[in-house]
Parts: C-alpha cells; sequence; structure tokens
C-alpha cells in the first residue's frame, strides 16, 4: 500500500542569531492510510517543528531546509506551494494542544464554524471564493450539527450560539476535533491535543479521536510527550530523539520489548505505584550544538566511541520494529514493560 504520509532523510534548521540550529536531522517516517501513529519523546525532540513542517506553517523566513521531503498523498509539501495549499485544511487538518488559543474570542463558535466550512467543506464544488449554493449551505449546516453530535457535544444547537470562553476545555476540544473532522480529511495532525485536559476528560477525548478517527479511515499523526496517551491511541510509536529519529515500532513491540536505550529510559522513567517519576539524567543536547554520531550517546548507558563517532542508520524494514542504535537492547534482556 502506497503510504499517505512518506518524510524521507528530512533535515532542518531554524536561523537563530547564534548559527543554524539544526532541529530535524534526517527524519524518516512513513503513515499508511489509517494509521494512527504517534510521534514521542522529551520536550525539545522536535516533534512540534515536524508537525508544523507537515502543514507548512513554520516561519518561511527563519527556516532552511537542508534535504529530504514530505510527500502527503503524493504531493511535495516542501516544494509545490500550490498544491499545498490546496491540501491544507483539507487533506491534512490540525487539532491543536490549546483550542482556547486557535479560537478567535471575539466570535460565537457558529461564525467560527461557518468561516472553515466556507473554505473547506469536502462538498464544494464551484465555490472557489468562498460562495456555496444554498444547497451547499444546508448540506454544511446539517453536516456541522450531525458532527456536534458526533463528538457527543449534546445541544448543538446551543454550543453554535456560544463564545470560545463559553465551553469547558474538553467541550472546545470536542469542536477542535469536529472541525478537523468536517473537511473530511485523510490525515490528522493532533499536536499534544490533551495536555491542557484534566486527567479523566484526556481520556474521554483520545478515546474519541481514536474512534472516530478509525471508523472513517483517517490516518492520525499524534504528537505526545505522555506514553500513556500514546498506548491508548496509536496503533504505531516513533521515538524521536533531539531532532531523528530513535526507534519506530508497533505498540505493542513498543512497550514490551522497547530496543532503544533512549526508548527503554523513557518507559522506565514512567512513574508506578509506589515510585514516583524518575527522570533520565542529562538533558536533551541543543540543536545549536548537537554531539556527533547518535546524539544520545551523552546520556546513554551503553555508549562506546563508535557512538559518538558514526550515526546509527535505521535498521529494518518499514512496519518491522526499527532501531537506530549501534547497541541495541535485545528481546531478551526486556522483561516487558507494558
Ligand atoms: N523558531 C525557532 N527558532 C529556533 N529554535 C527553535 C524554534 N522553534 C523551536 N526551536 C527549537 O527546536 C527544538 C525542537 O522544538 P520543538 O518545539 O519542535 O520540540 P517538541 O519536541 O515539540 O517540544 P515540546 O514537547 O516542548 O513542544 C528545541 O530545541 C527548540 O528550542
Amino acid at each position: 500500500m502506497a503510504p499517505l504520509l512518506d518524510i524521507a532523510k528530512l533535515s532542518l534548521s531554524f536561523r537563530t542569531e547564534s548559527g543554524p540550529a539544526r532541529v530535524l536531522d534526517q527524519i524518516d517516517l512513513l503513515v499508511q492510510p489509517g494509521e494512527i501513529v504517534g510521534l514521542v519523546g522529551e520536550s525539545g525532540c522536535g516533534k512540534t517543528t515536524l508537525a508544523r513542517a507537515i502543514l507548512g506553517t513554520l516561519p518561511e523566513r527563519l527556516t532552511e531546509i537542508g534535504s529530504g521531503h514530505i510527500r502527503l498523498d503524493g504531493v511535495d509539501m516542501l516544494r509545490d506551494d500550490q498544491a499545498t495549499e490546496r491540501l491544507r485544511g483539507r487533506v491534512v487538518t490540525f487539532v491543536p494542544q490549546d483550542p482556547f488559543a486557535s479560537f478567535n474570542p471575539l466570535f460565537r463558535i457558529r461564525a467560527q464554524i461557518g468561516d472553515l466550512m466556507r473554505w473547506k467543506t469536502p462538498r464544494r464544488t464551484a465555490s472557489r471564493f468562498g460562495w456555496r449554493s444554498r444547497a451547499e449551505q444546508k448540506a454544511d449546516d446539517e453536516a456541522v450539527l450531525a458532527m456536534l453530535d458526533t463528538v457527543q457535544l449534546p445541544q448543538p444547537r446551543r454550543i453554535l450560539e456560544k463564545y470560545p470562553h463559553e465551553l469547558s476545555g474538553g467541550q472546545r476540544q470536542r469542536v477542535m476535533i469536529a472541525m478537523a473532522l468536517l473537511p473530511e480529511p485523510r490525515l490528522i495532525i493532533a499536536d499534544e491535543p490533551t495536555t491542557a485536559l484534566d486527567v479523566t476528560v484526556q481520556a474521554q477525548i483520545l478515546g474519541l479521536l481514536r474512534r472516530l478517527a478509525v471508523e472513517r479511515g483517517v490516518s492520525v499523526l499524534f504528537t505526545t510527550h505522555d506514553l500513556g496517551a500514546a498506548w491508548e491511541i496509536c496503533d504505531r510509536v516513533v521515538v524521536m530523539y533531539a531532532g531523528q529519529t530513535a526507534e519506530i515500532a508497533p505498540r505493542e513491540a513498543f512497550f514490551a520489548h522497547p530496543r532503544h536505550p533512549y526508548t527503554r529510559m523513557l518507559l522506565q522513567s514512567l512513574p508506578e505505584e509506589g515510585r514516583d517519576a524518575v527522570g533520565i539524567p542529562g538533558a536533551v543536547p541543543s540543536p545549536l550544538q548537537p554531539p556527533p554520531g547518535c546524539r544520545f550517546n551523552p546520556r546513554c548507558p551503553r555508549m562506546t566511541g563508535i557512538c559518538r563517532d558514526e550515526r546509527p542508520a535505521l535498521s529494518g524494514q518499514h512496519g518491522a520494529h526499527q532501531v537506530a542504535c549501534h547497541h541495541p537492547v535485545a528481546v531478551s534482556e526486556v522483561a516487558g514493560n507494558v
């Protein structure tokens, strides 16, 4: 099957006063149609930058593409501006971390969803300039009400009359999920979509996102530093470390047999009953002066000379368990981390 999203050898830097910050370094990532992929890693590993690169929302003036490609549905998202513009908001949509910041506080939800539908309705035929026929508009209005109901917002007509501040955090995120689904996309990028919510609401929202994506065959690329959330929702997990792909594994294998020392330490750092969360010693290196070779080498208990000299390649076939490490953990060494 052709992947829906195909990212290969993507390197990207930000221009800063102190020189180029190489935030993404030869990233490889494939997302198949209908697949839910989690992008995990500590803060500063480049998850948001990768999500924004796919969406084409990085500041152009400050961004330098070094190499590689991002293809969505065959379109070169880094070089074909017109096609990218067509896909953005239609074929690929976005669920943000903080929905409050993404709404305009001055307008009712009705106006904000109405604006989205004017430009991104899947029923749009000739309405290139935001014009819709009466029949199209009526169909869109019905689709909006049905979608609000689908994301379990009772009394959708009342929700439409509210201002963003009149909704709870969970309700706002449900509206955001509705808005991400209304254009009938093929890929949703959800950037830490539940971080700003209470724990109980987080679980509901993740469950909802997964159910709707599966029902509609929509792929989801979900960034999180919360491995529990990745367990809840993902089919496959991609671990990023300091702008590099460290490991890619199906969900069960990821939690049961992590092969990269970083993944293993991430999992071991999770809080357990009777034990507080323990951090990984050291910090993610600055992208201004990343260590040579494997970027994890200064924090790695398995580090040897080769780790400083040579960057490890990502081994294995797509779809299988892949790891970029000179000294990966053997399956026999792991006693199950689930
Ligand atoms: N505009 C920018 N200019 C320079 N450096 C930047 C810029 N934006 C992000 N960075 C740097 O890029 C690196 C990756 O940041 P990014 O936000 O993508 O990481 P992340 O994994 O999403 O972290 P978080 O979970 O905290 O959002 C960090 O070192 C960050 O400081």
